[in-house]
């Protein structure tokens, strides 16, 4: 406990954007207030005023992972792709696209080892890797596979794919993901997005030809790669594929043991490494609740609800059946929520995220299955319900995890809130180390003081607009 009271600000020592985005730009309309959201028991309220933080601004900043000097066309990449950059208003680089992408470009093919903060846009810096490689004269012909750990990321790798891609004539991207390619065609695209094991079936049942393949990526590479987890099939997919292949592993995080595997898995290749004080974006507000006991997390939550709804916000519990027995209980107490989890089937897992992306659904309830990679940028509030943890009996505090879970919001400059409920001394002791992991200072929320719970959070929440020089991200999140 003493580690994590070192590491928090009391209510009244730090403003409630504390380590927020660079400051707002401008404030516009007259902050008057108005209800947030009718038929909801909170009684909180939305003050209307808008604030801007540029991305201009952002890029320019030499500290900011967002950060660059260059510009797309000066990487020579073809017209179609460059018009898709254009199209999607992508105007600068990030650090990691300036620096990874002219490595990862040139030849002869060299493997790349990339670590980046969540959301600083490690997909499009792949996903133009991709594109550069593939001859788009062979367009049923793989050449290009990516391997993600869940179906929904492999969804919306794809979808990236497709839409910087839209000027490449005969670019076909599928999907290998359970129940996406028929039995009698076999896969027919010249780029493949998909998960280990339906790509595993998919190659022994010869309905994916990877004799041709020039390039693997693997995002997510650490959870990808770890003996515990999808390891073994990566391997053994790596194992059947051409030993030309290029090999690009992308994540957030790179624990050392996991790194030492992936130097094996990509041999000599190029490393672009952050030490892990260097992993937290600055514009997530980490704040923890101090809940009384279990039983009243639930109470609390539904107390949070009407800020949840201002943006939209993700919700991670420890299993699958704490997330439907939650949805349950905020339903039956007049809340409108979604519950995603690996026990639903895949074609209703797709329309829920859907429904969350649009915006009709605003507070999703998930399990680690969605920790990673999702990118949905009206998300501005991420609560950790249970703290995440790992190991036999759930010993130690599961550091990645944390971070890939705050990362949902925070994407690409934006600002934002995570929440983590801690009850006990087991769950105080698990933030305070991950506290301490990350040279994060903590800000301390009390169900005591409602109204400053209030303030802090929303002075966060409210400057979370969308920056107008960024268009509206074509996937329509
Ligand atoms: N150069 C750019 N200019 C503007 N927006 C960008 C640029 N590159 C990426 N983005 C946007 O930034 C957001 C986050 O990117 P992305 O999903 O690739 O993050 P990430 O680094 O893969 O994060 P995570 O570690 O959470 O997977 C996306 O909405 C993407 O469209």
């Amino acid at each position: 406990m003493a580690d994590l009271a070192s590491r928090i600000s009391k209510p009244s020592d730090a403003p409630a954007d504390d380590g927020a985005a660079p400051a707002p730009a401008a404030a516009d309309g007259n902050g008057a207030e108005k209800p947030v959201d009718e038929g909801t028991n909170s009684g909180l309220v939305e003050t209307s005023y808008d604030v801007e933080v540029k991305l201009s601004d952002l890029q320019a900043d030499q500290d900011s992972p967002l950060y660059s000097v260059s510009s797309f066309e000066e990487l020579g990449l073809p017209k179609p792709i460059n018009d898709g950059l254009l199209a999607m208003n992508f105007k600068k680089p990030s650090k990691i696209q300036e620096r990874a992408l002219p490595l990862m470009i040139s030849n002869p093919p060299t493997n790349m080892i990339a670590q980046s903060q969540s959301g600083t846009g490690k997909t499009a810096a792949f996903v133009l890797t991709v594109l550069s490689r593939v001859d788009l004269t062979k367009p049923t012909q793989p050449q290009a596979l990516l391997l993600a750990p869940s179906r929904e990321l492999a969804r919306q790798i794809q979808g990236v794919i497709q839409t910087i891609g839209k000027f490449c004539e005969n670019l076909i991207v599928e999907a290998a993901i359970p129940g996406s390619i028929s039995r009698e065609t076999g896969v027919k695209g010249s780029v493949v997005v998909g998960t280990p094991g339906t790509v595993m079936d998919l190659i022994r049942r010869r309905q994916f030809d990877v004799s041709q393949l020039k390039i693997l990526v693997i995002d997510e590479a650490d959870n990808m790669l770890d003996q515990q987890g999808m390891g073994d099939q990566c391997v053994r997919v790596k194992g059947l594929l051409p030993r030309t292949v290029q090999i690009l592993l992308f994540s957030a995080t790179f624990p050392d043991k996991v790194m030492n595997f992936a130097r094996k898995y990509a041999p000599n290749a190029n490393e672009i490494k952050l030490r892990h004080q260097e992993l937290t974006v600055k514009g997530i507000s980490q704040m923890y609740m101090d809940c009384p006991d279990e039983s009243q997390k639930y109470d609390i939550l539904c107390k949070l609800y009407g800020l949840m709804t201002i943006g939209s916000s993700v919700i991670f519990v420890k299993t699958r059946e704490s997330a439907t027995e939650i949805q349950r209980r905020m339903e039956a107490d007049g809340h409108k929520v979604s519950a995603l989890h690996g026990a639903h089937e895949g074609q209703n897992r797709d329309a829920l995220l859907d429904d969350f992306r649009s915006g009709r659904s605003k507070v999703l309830i998930t399990t680690n299955v969605l920790a990673r990679g999702i990118d949905v940028s009206s998300v501005s509030m991420v609560i950790n319900y249970d703290i995440p943890m790992k190991g036999f009996g759930d010993k130690e505090p599961d550091m990645e995890t944390y971070l890939h879970r705050i990362g949902r919001t925070g994407r690409f400059g934006r600002v934002g809130v995570s929440i983590s409920f801690v009850y006990d001394r087991k769950s105080f002791e698990a933030l305070s180390q991950i506290a301490n992991y990350y040279d994060i200072d903590l800000v301390q929320l009390s169900p005591d003081d409602w109204d400053m719970t209030e303030k802090k959070v929303q002075e966060v929440i409210k400057s979370s607009r969308a920056r107008p020089d960024y268009a509206p991200n074509p996937l329509g999140n």
